[in-house]
Parts: structure tokens; sequence; C-alpha cells
């Protein structure tokens, strides 16, 4: 079988908003996202999850959750991409953005710029704003077009973490 990417990918949330930030480079240039990077090795998925954050927007975070797996897959590659996914709405720290993410925004909940955004975000961000447990498996059939999505919601996050197997 062909190895995996592995990531992580954080929210912070505050009174009905989410920060966000534009990617300036590589994978998912020009487009909104959570903070998050790929899993070092040896390290730890919420230790990459917090140092991420810490690089990418400035801030720490001090409670952490794990809300769910998103899987992505891609007719036009081999390897599959597992997203961690979290949230947290305690932080510290200075909002800073950063030579990857930058501006750094906070976005209400019905403001979210979906359509400048990873395709398949519509479709679980919803569970995750909220803070229901869910997996996303998204298969991309080009790098704009979305061939299957199957999202489920659970009641805890072991049944999510099936799909990072
Ligand atoms: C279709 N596939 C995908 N769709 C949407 N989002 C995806 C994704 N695959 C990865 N992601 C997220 O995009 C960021 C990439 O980060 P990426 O710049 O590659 O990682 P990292 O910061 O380690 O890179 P540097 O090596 O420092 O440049 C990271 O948040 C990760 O969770």
């Amino acid at each position: 079988m062909a190895t995996r990417k592995l990531f992580t990918l954080v929210f912070l949330k505050r009174q009905g908003s989410v920060l966000l930030g534009l990617k300036t480079r590589g994978l998912g240039k020009g487009l909104w996202n959570g903070f998050g990077g790929k899993i070092e090795d040896g390290e730890s998925v919420v230790n990459c999850a917090r140092r991420e954050l810490r690089e990418e927007c400035g801030l720490m975070a001090s409670d952490l959750k794990q809300l769910g797996v998103v899987k992505y897959e891609a007719d036009f590659e081999e390897c599959a991409s597992i997203v961690h996914v979290f949230t947290s709405s305690k932080f510290e720290g200075e909002e800073k953005a950063s030579e990857e993410m930058n501006p750094i925004k906070w976005y209400k909940y019905h403001d979210i710029p979906y359509m400048q955004m990873w395709p398949d975000s519509v479709s679980w961000y919803p569970l995750m704003l909220q803070e229901k447990f869910f997996s996303a498996h998204v298969i991309y059939s080009t790098e704009s077009t979305i061939r299957e999505s199957i999202i489920q919601e659970y009641g805890s996050i072991n049944n999510a973490l099936k799909l990072a197997q």
C-alpha cells in the first residue's frame, strides 16, 4: 500500500467566530484554511497541532480537542492524505500573521469564505463548528473537482479515527 501523508489542522474559536489564515505558499496557496501542517517523524499528532498553530498564527492553545479526521484521495495521486482536525476555544499569546499564513482573520460562522477555500470544506465545517465528532472521506478527480465525498458524524472521536488507520 502506498504510504500516507499525515497532517494536522487547528481551528480556534471565539464568540461565534473562527480564525482562518490565507495560505501564501505550497499546498492550498491562495485559499483560506485553519492552521496546520505535516506531522514530523517521531512527533505526536497533538504536539504537531500545537506547534503548527504557534508557528502560523502566534497563538498557544490550551484545550485542543480532536473532533475529526479528513481523508483525501485523488485519482491523479497514489498517496492519500490524512488530516487530523482539532478545535480550541482557549488560547493565549499574540495573534500574528506568519510567512505561511497572511493575513489571518476572524470570520463569523455565517461569513466563512467557502468560495475561496478547498471545495470539500463546506461539507464538514458545519460539523466542526458545532463541535461534533466526524469523519470525511473525500476523493478528488481533478484539483478542484470532488468525485465522491462521504461525511459521517459520531458520538466520540474513536470511530472517526478508524479512517486514519
Ligand atoms: C486535498 N487535500 C487537502 N485539502 C485541504 N487541506 C489540506 C489537504 N492536505 C493537507 N491539507 C492541509 O493544508 C495544510 C498543508 O500544510 P503544508 O504547508 O503542506 O505543511 P507544512 O506547514 O508542514 O509545510 P512546510 O513544509 O512548512 O511548507 C495543512 O494545514 C493541512 O492540514
